[in-house]
């Protein structure tokens, strides 16, 4: 194990501490504190405007907290932009897909951030490999990655969008609600590729305004009411009653 592995045992991958977020006299987000470990699926749930997308943001550098601290397995880090949160080993994945739909699959693996040979010429060759590899490993169905994107099925793309993530990230993935926009049948698919993360020993954070899927999937899941963190509960130990409460401030009967 080298030093930087042993510091990092038993600490989680991302450590949030006291987050609040303004804009101008909104209060978005207000004393919120997570920890994710590695291997850790935690959903994150909450109404419209409840906090949700404002602290996915702050997590992968679009966003500055207006106070609070993030660390890293253990370090605290600045996210000033998404750039250093992806240098980070975090990576998003949004419900519309961030994917060039006129380019090929292994593009997209790769997008901005393509390997090169001698000469500037990109390394194509391994770009394929690996897309093969990854997409096997996951199971993502595509015909191949030389497909070009705007032929694929949404549960193909979100599948591909999921790929690239894993690809890059190290320690975090976030998935905002990454079914969405999908069918029953591609949403089944999706679930049981997020399931299949959690053995890589990464983080994930998922929002989901789908219960079911919250239940399917997490080991822990977080509530957020108007801003606030309503509270944490381990998935196992509790219901759909107490959730739905939890994010209504209303007593279920
Ligand atoms: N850029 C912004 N400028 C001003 N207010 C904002 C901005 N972004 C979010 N807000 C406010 O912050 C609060 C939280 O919004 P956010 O989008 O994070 O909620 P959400 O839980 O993701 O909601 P949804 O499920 O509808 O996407 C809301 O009151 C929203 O109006």
């Amino acid at each position: 194990m080298t030093t930087n592995a042993v510091a990092a045992a038993g600490q989680p991958v991302l450590a949030l501490k006291d987050i609040r977020k303004t804009f101008g006299g909104v209060v978005a987000i207000e004393n919120f504190s997570l920890e994710i470990q590695p291997g850790e699926i935690v959903a994150l749930v909450g109404d419209n405007g409840a906090g949700k997308s404002t602290l996915i943001k702050i997590i992968s550098g679009v966003y500055a907290p207006t106070s609070g601290s993030i660390s890293i397995e253990g370090g605290p880090v600045t996210m000033a932009n998404a750039t250093m949160a992806r240098a980070h080993g975090i990576e998003v994945v949004y419900q519309d897909l961030a994917l060039a739909d006129q380019q090929t699959v292994y593009m997209n693996m790769f997008l901005g951030r393509e390997p090169t040979k001698a000469f500037g010429l990109l390394d194509r060759r391994r770009m394929i490999d690996e897309t093969e590899k990854l997409v096997k490993e996951l199971d993502v169905r595509i015909p191949s990655a030389h497909a070009t994107i705007r032929d694929l099925s949404g549960g193909q793309r979100q599948g591909v969008a999921i790929a690239r993530a894993t690809h890059w990230a190290s320690k975090l993935i976030l998935l905002d609600e990454p079914t969405a926009a999908l069918g029953v049948a591609e949403t089944a698919k999706v679930e049981e590729i997020v399931q299949s993360l959690k053995s890589r020993n990464i983080g994930i954070l998922i929002i989901s305004h789908s219960l079911d899927q919250v239940f399917k999937l997490s080991d822990r899941i977080c509530v957020l009411r108007r801003g606030r963190q309503i509270g944490v509960r381990e998935t196992k130990a509790t219901d759909k009653n107490e959730i739905i409460a939890m994010i209504t401030g209303l007593q279920q009967s």
